[in-house]
């Protein structure tokens, strides 16, 4: 098959180098199949955009400490690394660095999410999402999340 004539087919746009930046989210599924997403606050990057709960990885620490770190900090909830699954990874150059972002899910916490951090809270059906708007990175895992929830 030639590449040209194909959807994915994009030509490179060449642009200096990017730093890398390393996002860990996470899927929180309830009884219902439903997920949380959190709005982004205003003043913040991307304010409005609907979001899984995560943050940044800190030097030294890995993916799954970090989101049990966030989940913690944004939403006031306990999680065990050991209910984290992999299921996906977002990977998207924005104006200013390129996000790799794990995806994670998890059906297991202790406590009720709260926003601590003034954002909104939303529980979603994974077929529902598209009234969501959510960040160009997160849009490719939409499709993702209703294969396998
Ligand atoms: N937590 C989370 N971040 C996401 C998602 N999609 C997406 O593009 N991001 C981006 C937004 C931020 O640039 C970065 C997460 O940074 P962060 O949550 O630790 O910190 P922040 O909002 O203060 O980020 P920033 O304003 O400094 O960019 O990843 C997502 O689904 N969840």
């Amino acid at each position: 098959m030639s590449g040209g004539d194909t959807p994915c087919w994009q030509e490179p746009v060449r642009k200096g180098p990017v730093r890398t930046v390393l996002v860990a989210a996470v899927a929180l599924v309830d009884a219902d199949g439903r997920v949380l997403l959190a709005q982004r606050p205003p003043g913040k990057s991307m304010a409005g955009l609907w979001e899984f709960p995560g943050g940044k990885v800190d030097a030294g620490e890995t993916p799954e400490a970090a989101l049990v770190r966030e989940l913690k900090e944004e939403l006031g909830i306990d999680t065990a690394e050991s209910c984290l699954a992999p299921i996906a990874f977002a990977s998207h150059t924005y104006e200013t660095f390129h996000l790799l972002m794990p995806l994670y899910a998890a059906r297991v916490w202790k406590g009720t999410p709260t926003p601590l951090e003034g954002q909104q809270l939303a529980w979603v059906k994974p077929v529902r999402m598209g009234d969501y708007p959510m960040p160009p990175a997160d849009i490719p895992l939409i499709p993702i999340l209703r294969d396998l929830l």
